[in-house]
């Protein structure tokens, strides 16, 4: 069986989590990436956040928020995603980059908008009382 292996940002503000929809997409995904080979879960998660967002994450404030594997979104049955996320302080100003088209703050009211691991993490996020 396929896993895919990711490495996504959870930035929660005011009760909201920022996230992402492609370009020609009409899913919403948590930012972040597929790890090269080799490459750790801070070096996969600062390439890909300022790929897509132009912000540089603050390594020394990334912490480990869960590791949530699913059905990978738009893939043939089978194939999974592993998201490995992490919340994490940046510099910059937010602004959609390369293959995003627009980024939005979602809540738990939002939750049929995004792809099953996302809402796996949503659960838990709401679990949390971190996600409004
Ligand atoms: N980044 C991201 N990918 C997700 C999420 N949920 C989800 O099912 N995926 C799945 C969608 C695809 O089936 C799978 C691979 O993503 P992709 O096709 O966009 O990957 P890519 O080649 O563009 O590579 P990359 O830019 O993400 O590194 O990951 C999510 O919340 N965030």
């Amino acid at each position: 069986m396929r896993e895919i292996d990711k490495v996504a940002w959870i930035r929660i503000e005011d009760g909201r989590v920022l996230s992402t929809r492609s370009r020609g997409k009409d899913v919403w995904y948590l930012p972040g990436g597929k790890r090269e080979a080799g490459e750790t879960d801070l070096a996969t998660l600062t390439r890909e956040i300022t790929e897509e967002l132009d912000v540089t994450i603050v390594p020394e404030s990334a912490a480990h928020v869960g590791t949530f594997t699913a059905q990978a979104h738009g893939q043939a049955a089978g194939t999974l995603v592993r998201m490995t996320c992490y919340s994490a302080d940046f510099r910059g100003a937010l602004r959609p980059a390369s293959e995003i088209e627009e980024l939005a703050w979602l809540g738990y009211a939002d939750r049929h908008l995004v792809s099953p691991v996302d809402q796996l993490i949503f659960d838990h996020l709401r679990a949390t009382d971190a996600l409004r």
